[in-house]
């Protein structure tokens, strides 16, 4: 009896809360127009058109229909979807001041993370900090110390791929995470120790997709249900077992850090990671060890599944597309020849490049973007923008825009390489490359990872194609077994669903070249 009265007064409540939101929504300015979008209902507005999954796939219907810039309210709350690159630069990026904001997730951020997650941290002082602090190890500069450690994660990425292809989605994942660990903490991981630290990595991406997800859980839509004491809120008890879980790991990778950066007497030899910078200048950063904790937790986050999932795509497109597979290592075979791939011949293979850039147009892993907030009420070409509006870049869509990509939905890297596109670029040997590239999102929300995922897929695609090419599979009876164009994982960050494809070995005295190098015999 108690809980069908508690379940209908929050029932009540929840309606008086939809209403509040109607009734205080802003009006529009005399002179201004509103957005143009689909109608929706009163209270509830498109919620009912609006898919659970794939949200980034109905914006781009309805961007077709309405335009490069529409809203659509849902629940009291009006969402802005761009979808053109340059209407998202003179928003989030030239008005940064105004749209730097996240909406307020309370399950994730406040409940889960207790305002520790940067990613979806507001604009404050906590995130200006924190982003200070990570942009010492993610520059350019300062990655170049990790060149060998990428390049030989990459090699025993590479080399248990030959032996064993079924376990690609673990392997790529495995790159990720061992390159961050030491980047972020200097932490090298015994053999033994890897699937432990991949497993609780595994899960913490998984809660941050979960419980980040739009319409999960109703105290999203009515904040005021976190103040419910935890007998009556089941999902506070859950939130404290997730915080628990991220917390005591991030806490763990930050403590044994700090003890083995000082227990170090070469330091000055070795490359500088995240960690240094946070022990040797600790006072400077105006950050307590909590948020040390969680700002580096949350690039560990970051950087895991994004540039494995990106990898796995690429193994997609080479399994659609031979011919580009047989171009970049006709690049590779002319440049590098016989010694493993490096860094340094990134000026020269600008079609590695292309593929790699042309991967993440044609699959983006993150499609509908991290919504921004508008924190005042803006206006654009006449239209008004009110403070409070969710703002999605739609990647999905920019990337489809047929002026800027010609037959957009084929994998073509030939439109980075050739003048006769739009999206060519010169010289080439700095052309084509990742940096402001709308998959990264935009302005002072830009991914801070850009450039160790732009070094980490360059390295990676560079030594499997050095060594291998991505095959068909066949089954007992010689067919080959199909692969979807596009089969898709639902969520915010995505990949392709599992696929059957082979890697095979194009030259055994390579095989023996990397198996040396690695120190595998
Ligand atoms: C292919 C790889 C990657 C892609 C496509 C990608 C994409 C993105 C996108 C679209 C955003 C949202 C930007 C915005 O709000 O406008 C973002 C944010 C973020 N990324 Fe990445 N990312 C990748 C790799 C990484 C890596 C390697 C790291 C960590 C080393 C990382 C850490 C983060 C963090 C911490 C944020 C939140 C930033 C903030 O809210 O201020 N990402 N990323």
């Amino acid at each position: 009896m108690l809980s069908v009265c508690v379940l209908a007064a929050l029932a009540i409540a929840a309606s008086m809360w939809r209403l509040r939101l109607f009734i205080t929504a802003r009006k529009t300015p005399g002179g201004l127009k509103d957005l143009p979008g689909p109608k929706g209902y009163p209270i509830i507005g498109s919620i009912l058109e609006f898919p659970k999954t794939f949200s980034y796939h109905k914006f781009k219907d309805w961007s077709d229909k309405y335009g490069p810039i529409f809203q659509v309210k849902i629940l009291g709350t009006t969402h802005v979807v761009i979808s053109d690159v340059e209407i998202a630069n003179d928003l989030l990026a030239l008005r940064g001041s105004c749209y730097s904001d996240r909406p307020r997730i309370v399950m994730l951020h406040e409940l889960v993370s207790r305002y520790g997650n940067l990613g979806s941290s507001p604009q404050n002082e906590y995130w200006k900090n924190g982003r200070k602090f990570s942009s010492t190890t993610l520059s350019s500069n300062a990655l170049e110390q990790w060149s060998a450690v990428q390049v030989n994660q990459a090699a025993r990425l590479v080399y248990d791929l030959v032996s064993d292809v079924s376990k690609y989605e673990y392997l790529f994942e495995r790159y990720s995470a061992t390159v961050a660990l030491r980047v972020l903490y200097n932490k090298s991981l015994s053999r033994w120790e890897e699937k432990e630290h991949l497993d609780k990595i595994a899960a913490i991406v998984r809660t941050l997709e979960r419980t980040g997800a739009p319409g999960a859980y109703l105290v999203d839509f009515m904040p005021l249900l976190k103040y419910l004491p935890s007998w009556l809120a089941p999902f506070k008890a859950e939130a404290n077992r997730l915080h628990e879980f991220e917390y005591s790991y991030f806490r763990n990778l930050l403590v044994e850090g700090q003890q083995h950066f000082r227990s170090e007497n070469d330091n000055a030899k070795r490359p500088q990671a995240l960690i240094q910078a946070y022990v040797s200048n600790k006072g400077s950063w105006n950050l307590s060890d909590f948020e040390i904790a969680y700002v580096m937790g949350t690039l560990l986050e970051g950087g895991s599944g994004t540039t494995s999932s990106a990898m796995q795509s690429y193994c997609l497109a080479m399994w659609h597309y031979p011919d580009w597979q047989k171009k970049v290592q006709d690049e590779i075979d002319r440049v590098v020849g016989d010694r493993l791939p490096s860094f340094d011949d990134w000026p020269d293979l600008p079609t590695v490049r292309a593929v790699m850039k042309e991967t993440i147009r044609w699959r983006p892993v993150v499609p509908g973007g991290i919504p921004h907030r508008a924190t005042k009420d803006d206006t654009y070409n006449g239209f008004f923008i009110p403070e409070g509006a969710t703002v999605h870049a739609n990647q999905y869509a920019m990337f489809k825009n047929e002026a800027t990509y010609p037959d957009a939905e084929a994998f073509n890297p030939e439109r980075w390489l050739n003048p006769n596109y739009p999206t060519y670029q010169e010289p080439l040997t700095q052309y084509p490359n990742l940096k402001r590239f709308p998959a990264f999102g935009f302005g002072r929300r830009i991914c801070p990872g850009l450039v160790l995922a732009e070094r980490s897929l360059f390295i990676e695609i560079s030594m499997l194609m050095w060594l291998c090419s991505v095959r068909k599979k066949v089954d007992e009876e010689g067919q080959v077994i199909p692969v979807p164009w596009y089969d898709y994982k639902p969520g915010n960050n995505t990949g392709p669903n599992r696929f059957d494809f082979e890697v095979e070995v194009r030259d055994e005295q390579r095989l023996q070249i990397l198996t040396n190098v690695v120190g595998i015999s």
